[in-house]
C-alpha cells in the first residue's frame, strides 16, 4: 500500500514543513527499529527516552518523512520532515487518512471499564458471530481480522494508532460489517491518542475501580479518560452502561447517544437486569428480565461476575444489529471464556487450581468471595503487582488477599526495572492477619512460588493463580522471560505425578 505525502499532509496541521514534495509513504512506524523503506517515522515522546534520538536510525532504515514535535538539533537533509504540536495525536489522524478512515466504514462497538473488558468485547465479537455477522475483534488476549481469533501479538490492550487502523482497514477488506475494539484508558487518553481518529458507533461501560494511578495521576483523571469513549459516541450511537457502579450517572451524563442499562443487582429500572445468580466452578445460572420478557439460562461461564459481561454484550448487540434480545440471550448459553480466564487446570490432582488474570482490587473483590463460597479447604492464593505501575493499589491486594485466603505467597508480575522485593514487600504490608514463613511467603521466582503452592496445596484445597492470566511473557529488568501460567501450572503438576 503507498499513498502520496501530499494526500495525506493537512491531518497533520503542520506547524513547519520541508522537502514534502512529491513524497510517497509505504508505511508508518513510531519505532526507528520498524521503520522499512518509505515509511513515515513519527518521533515520539517517551517516558525513557525520546523518538527524537533515532532519527538518524530510521533515515538509515530508509524512512521517507519524519514527524516530529518541540525543538530538534540536528535536522536531517534531503529528507522530508514535518514539524507538529503533539506527535502522538498527528500519528493517529495520518494513520486513519493512510488506511482510508475504516472506522466510518465498519459499525464499531468500544468496550472500556477496568475489569470485564476483554471478556465482554470477546463475548460480543462471539454473539455477533453466531447471528451470522462477519466481525473482527481487538482484545488484550486475542485479535482477528474476520477469521478465528489469534492471541494478540503484542503486549498492548489498545495498541498505537497505525496497529488499529492497519487491523480495520484488513477487517474491511476481508468483508467485516463490525468491529469490536477493546478501549483502555490508556487507549482513549487524548495524551496517547491511540484510539483518537476511530468513529465509535456503540461504547460499552463495564465498571470502574483503582487502576493505573501512575499514568492517569487521579481518578478523576482516570474516569474523565474512560469517558473520552462516550463523548465521541455519535447521537445516533448507543452507550451501553453498567447501572450498578457509581459513575453510572456520570458516564450518562457525558454522551449524547442513546443510553441503555444494566443491572446484575436486578435493578428494573435498567433495560436488561438479572435475578438468581448462581453460580458454581462448573457455570453459572441466572435468570435475565426485561421490561417484556424473562428467562431463564445457564452460562458455561465461570464467575458470577460474567453475568454483568454477559449482559452488556447482548445489549451491545441488540443495539448494533436490531436483532430480537430473545435471539441474542439463547446464543449467549454457548459463550465460550477467554484463555485465562476463571480458568480450572484439571490434571487428576487432590486440589483445585485456577488461573486468572485478576490483578485489580476490583477484581480481587469480585473474585475471592466467590470462590470462597465453593473452596471446602483452604485458599491458596499466588500474585505480585506489576513494576513502574500504580503502587497504591500494591497494599490494598494485599488486604483483600489477606481477607479471604489461608496462604498468600507472593511473586512477580512484572518487574520491570524496580526492585522485585520491594514490589512484593508494598503488597505484604496490606497482610496485616498472616505472618512470613508462616502463611505469607515471598518467592519473587514464579516458577518457585507456584511449586511452593502446590508442594503444600492440600485435598479440597484451592489454588490461586493471579494476575498473569492469557499473558505470554514476564517482564524482567533486563529483558522478557516467555511465559505461559497454565503450562506452567499443568508442567508443574505433571512434574508431581499428576497428569490429564
Ligand atoms: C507506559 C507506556 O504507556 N509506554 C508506552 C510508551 O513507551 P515509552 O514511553 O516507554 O517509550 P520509550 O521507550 O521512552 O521510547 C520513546 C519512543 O522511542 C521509540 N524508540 C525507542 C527505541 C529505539 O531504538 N527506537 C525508537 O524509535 C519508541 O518506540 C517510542 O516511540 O510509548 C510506546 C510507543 O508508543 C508504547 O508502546 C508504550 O506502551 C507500553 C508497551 C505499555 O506497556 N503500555 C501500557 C502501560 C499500556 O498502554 N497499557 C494499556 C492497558 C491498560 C489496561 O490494562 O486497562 C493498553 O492499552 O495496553
Amino acid at each position: 500500500m503507498h499513498k502520496l505525502l501530499s494526500s495525506l499532509i493537512d491531518v497533520l496541521n503542520p506547524l513547519e514543513t520541508h522537502n514534502t514534495g512529491s513524497v510517497v509513504i509505504r508505511g508508518i512506524a513510531y519505532d526507528s527499529r520498524d521503520v522499512k523503506e518509505g515509511y513515515a517515522f513519527f518521533a515520539l515522546p517517551g517516558t525513557h527516552t525520546d523518538g527524537k534520538r533515532f532519527i538518524g536510525a530510521a533515515v538509515d532504515a530508509g524512512a521517507s518523512l519524519i514527524v516530529y514535535q518541540g525543538g530538534l538539533d540536528n535536522i536531517p537533509e534531503g529528507i522530508a520532515w514535518i514539524k507538529v504540536a503533539d506527535a502522538r495525536r498527528a500519528m493517529s489522524a495520518f494513520s486513519a487518512a493512510f488506511y482510508d478512515r475504516p472506522s466510518e466504514k465498519l459499525r464499531i462497538i468500544g468496550v472500556t471499564g477496568t475489569d470485564g473488558k476483554s471478556s465482554t468485547s470477546y463475548y460480543i465479537w462471539q454473539l455477533l458471530r453466531s447471528l451470522g455477522y462477519k466481525c473482527g475483534i481487538i482484545t488484550t488476549v486475542l485479535y482477528s481480522t474476520g477469521g478465528d481469533a489469534v492471541p494478540n501479538p503484542l503486549r498492548q490492550s489498545s495498541p498505537e494508532a497505525p496497529f488499529v487502523h492497519a487491523a480495520l482497514y484488513d477487517m474491511l477488506l476481508e468483508g467485516c460489517e463490525i468491529a469490536v475494539v477493546e478501549s483502555t484508558s490508556h487507549g482513549l487518553s487524548p495524551r496517547t491518542a491511540r484510539l483518537a481518529d476511530v468513529a465509535f458507533d456503540a461504547g460499552v461501560f463495564t465498571n470502574i475501580t483503582h487502576e493505573h494511578l501512575e499514568f492517569h495521576g487521579s481518578f478523576e483523571n482516570y474516569l474523565s479518560d474512560k469517558a473520552e469513549l462516550f463523548r465521541r459516541l455519535p447521537d445516533y450511537g448507543a452507550a451501553i452502561i453498567n447501572l450498578d457502579d457509581k459513575q453510572s450517572a456520570y458516564l450518562a451524563e457525558q454522551t449524547k447517544a442513546r443510553r441503555l442499562y444494566y443491572s446484575a443487582s436486578g435493578n428494573n429500572k435498567a433495560d436488561l437486569w438479572a435475578k438468581d445468580i448462581h453460580g458454581s466452578l462448573e457455570g453459572t445460572e441466572l435468570e435475565l428480565l426485561t421490561n417484556s420478557l424473562s428467562k431463564k439460562i445457564r452460562l458455561p461461564l465461570i464467575g458470577e461476575f460474567n453475568a454483568d459481561n454477559v449482559m452488556a454484550a447482548v445489549l451491545a448487540c441488540k443495539e448494533i444489529t436490531g436483532k430480537s434480545i430473545d435471539t441474542i440471550i439463547e446464543k449467549s448459553m454457548e459463550l465460550k471464556s477467554l484463555d485465562g480466564r476463571m480458568q480450572a487446570i484439571r490434571c487428576g490432582q487432590p486440589f483445585g487450581v485456577i488461573v486468572d488474570y485478576a490483578h485489580t482490587p476490583g477484581a480481587f473483590e469480585r473474585l475471592f468471595p466467590f470462590v470462597k463460597r465453593f473452596t471446602h479447604g483452604r485458599i491458596i492464593t499466588v500474585f505480585g503487582s506489576a513494576g513502574e505501575r500504580d503502587t497504591e493499589k500494591r497494599p490494598w491486594q494485599g488486604s483483600i488477599a489477606d481477607r479471604y485466603a489461608d496462604i498468600i505467597i507472593l511473586t512477580d508480575e512484572d518487574p520491570r526495572l524496580e526492585d522485585r522485593m520491594g514490589i512484593l514487600r508494598d503488597i505484604a504490608e496490606g497482610c496485616t492477619k498472616k505472618s512470613e514463613g508462616k502463611d505469607l511467603f515471598l518467592i519473587p521466582d514464579r516458577k518457585k512460588a507456584i511449586e511452593h503452592a502446590f508442594g503444600i496445596a492440600k485435598k479440597g484445597d484451592l489454588v490461586l493463580l493471579l494476575g498473569k492470566g492469557h499473558e505470554k511473557s514476564i517482564v524482567m529488568a533486563d529483558g522478557t522471560i516467555p511465559w505461559h501460567e497454565a503450562k506452567v501450572a499443568e508442567e508443574i503438576l505433571a512434574s508431581m505425578g499428576y497428569k490429564i
